[in-house]
């Protein structure tokens, strides 16, 4: 089933309004990335709350690391993890996708994990932590799709680092604002010719699985309630 995501703003400058879609079956695990203020966590979280309405039976984990007030919301919330507690998020997540992979959970609702600032989560933990920590993240993002464990990551910036060798399995991959050339090399680089430096807040790039490269605008959220409203039913059901 396809989620309607973003605007394609190449249809946009025609007063065409196409919706771009996102398909977790055959693009299970997004990266959404971009400088500070570019628009990461208005993206994500219409993303989320997408996701909730439309899949009724979704579950989502919320790990915060940045920790301001942009998920304040879901305070007191069951799968809801802050700054330290995020070790706590994966972990549970983890469990979930190991149940599911051992047969002892049987059930196949999807289930997401958003990490918010994954990078900045591993660069502060002790080295031989860090590692373990990415290990689980690499498993989720290689073996996760056929038992329909999802991730979402958003951060600055996606070196590979922080993946172990699994970056490339982020088949959809969004990039907001202007990119450094870095970042259009590591994750655009076949269509980096084409990306403009005209990206404003709340607008940038999306490739799916290596192909699929649109020009996105995200578009303005009218009613903030009720999408966190639908963001912390997924949380909590
Ligand atoms: N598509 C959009 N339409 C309207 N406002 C937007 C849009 N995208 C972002 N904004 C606004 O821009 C500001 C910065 O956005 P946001 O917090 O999502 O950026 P960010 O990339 O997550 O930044 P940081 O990395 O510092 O957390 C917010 O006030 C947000 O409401």
């Amino acid at each position: 089933m396809g989620i309607q995501l973003f605007l394609n703003e190449q249809y946009l400058s025609y007063q065409i309004r196409q919706i771009v879609e996102w398909l977790p079956e055959k693009a299970p695990h997004a990266v959404i990335f971009g400088a500070t203020g570019s628009g990461k966590t208005y993206a994500t979280k219409l993303m989320l709350g997408r996701i909730s309405l439309h899949i009724s039976n979704s579950q989502i984990y919320v790990c915060d690391y940045k920790g301001d007030d942009d998920f304040s919301f879901l305070s007191g919330t069951s799968r809801f993890y802050r700054f330290h507690d995020c070790s706590k998020g994966l972990d549970n997540f983890f469990k979930r996708f190991q149940d599911r992979q051992s047969g002892l959970d049987t059930s196949r609702n999807m289930i997401i994990l958003y990490f918010d600032e994954w990078a900045s989560y591993c660069n502060n933990l002790e080295k031989k932590v860090a590692e373990e920590e990415k290990r689980k993240l690499a498993t989720l993002l290689m073996l996760g799709r056929s038992f329909h464990v999802h991730i979402i990551i958003a951060q600055q910036r996606v070196d590979a680092v922080y993946f172990n060798s699994a970056r490339d399995n982020f088949n959809l991959v969004i990039g907001l604002g202007n990119l450094s050339q870095e970042s259009k090399d590591m994750l655009f680089h076949e269509f980096k010719d084409q990306m403009k430096p005209d990206r404003k807040q709340g607008t940038g790039y999306m490739l799916t699985n290596g192909t699929d490269f649109t020009q996105i605008q995200v578009p303005t959220i009218n009613d903030k309630e009720k999408l966190h409203k639908y963001i912390k039913m997924a949380v909590t059901r």
